[in-house]
């Protein structure tokens, strides 16, 4: 009895030993597979990318960074551009540019391409697409590699309201004729203006908005939405975010073409009804932010008026709206 209870013993010790030694064999073989699964990124290590370290307790305190449904305001400061870059260089992205130069505000087109090429998304793939009604009158400029112009003609009118709000119908047309197939992201700007310095990859997101730098400051009720019930912009006084402007509307082609879609058809819903919002697509675009909110919103910086003195909290005026004499370049006052 005694004897065969320690042959059980001694079984039963040498299977447990032998199911140590294959666990030890099988574990130590699999961890050496894990070990050799882990892609070792021989790129990332010969070229370290250097850059200060970001910190989660200083940064920039006297503006807001962040909305309140958690979307990013790009100041200067709160991005490092060279970090930024080099997360999106690499994608190889397309970002179109479309900008109205009709009737006389042809003659903005020069310094505004001119400044572009030195500042906006430098080192990306920009198809430009210019619409006018005098495409002669066009200027040639010198691209940098991977920059593309195209000129594609609309009618001229003699209303600049008119011009202003149709750029929503042209906009959404031509995305879908050409630019859902050759851009990623699209950018739509106004053309009396000039870039200052870098408007970059920091500015790409889903639906991008940029902040009117005239209102600010202001409270809501004194924003300049539309204000009748009558018209598809109508914004109640005690609603409203910010107040977004009018010459910059930007994002993946799919959601700029959405917001185009929409305030097209709004605009022309108010003209059935002879209504015309108080600043055109202008008041159509706050409505559309106001119920579908901007992934990104885009400090005064990139959206600033010559006119207007440098505040304290504006480190950098990336883009301005140029002085002109409104009598002279709009075919009615
Ligand atoms: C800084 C800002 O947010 N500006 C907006 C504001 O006034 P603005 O005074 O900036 O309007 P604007 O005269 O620049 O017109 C807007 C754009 O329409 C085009 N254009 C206009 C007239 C013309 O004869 N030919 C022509 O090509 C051109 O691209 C111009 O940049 O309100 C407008 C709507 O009322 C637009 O929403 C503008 O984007
Ligand atoms: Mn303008």
């Amino acid at each position: 009895m005694r004897f065969s209870s320690n042959v059980k013993l001694y079984v039963l010790l040498l299977v447990v030993g032998i199911f140590l030694l294959l666990g030890y064999v099988y574990f130590s073989f699999f961890s050496e597979r894990l070990n050799r699964d882990i892609p070792v990124d021989e790129y990332q290590k010969n070229n370290r990318l250097l850059y200060k370290q970001p910190s989660v307790l200083v940064g920039r305190t006297d503006v807001v960074t962040v909305t309140p449904w958690l979307a990013s305001i790009i100041w200067e400061g709160t991005f490092d551009p060279v970090l930024v870059d080099n997360i999106y260089k690499p994608m190889n992205l397309t970002i179109a540019t479309t900008v109205f130069a009709v009737g006389k505000y042809v003659s903005f087109l020069r310094d505004f391409l001119e400044t572009a090429e030195k500042h906006f998304m430098v080192g990306f793939n920009v198809r430009y697409y210019v619409f006018t009604d005098r495409p002669h009158d066009v200027p040639s400029v010198n691209l940098t590699q991977g920059r593309h112009l195209s000129v594609i003609q609309v009618p001229g009118s003699n209303r600049w309201q008119e011009i202003s709000a149709r750029r929503m119908e042209i906009i959404q047309t031509t995305i879908e004729s050409q630019i859902s197939r050759e851009a990623d992201y699209i950018f739509c700007l106004d053309v009396d203006s000039k870039f200052h310095a870098r408007w970059g990859a920091e500015s790409l997101g889903r639906l991008v908005a940029v902040i009117h730098p005239g209102y600010y400051e202001q409270t809501r009720g004194s924003f300049p939405y539309e204000r009748r019930p009558a018209s598809m912009a109508y914004i109640p006084m005690d609603e409203g975010d910010y107040y977004y402007g009018g010459a910059m509307i930007g994002g993946f082609v799919e959601d700029v073409y959405t917001l185009t879609k929409v305030c097209r058809h709004r605009f022309e819903v108010d003209a059935g009804n002879s209504i015309e919002a108080a600043w055109q697509e202008e008041s159509h675009l706050n409505r559309y932010l106001l119920y579908n909110k901007p992934s990104k919103v885009l400090s005064p910086e990139y959206l600033w008026q010559d006119f207007k003195a440098k505040t304290k909290e504006v480190k950098v005026i990336r883009f301005s709206g140029v002085i002109k004499n409104y009598a002279e370049v709009r075919p009615n006052v």
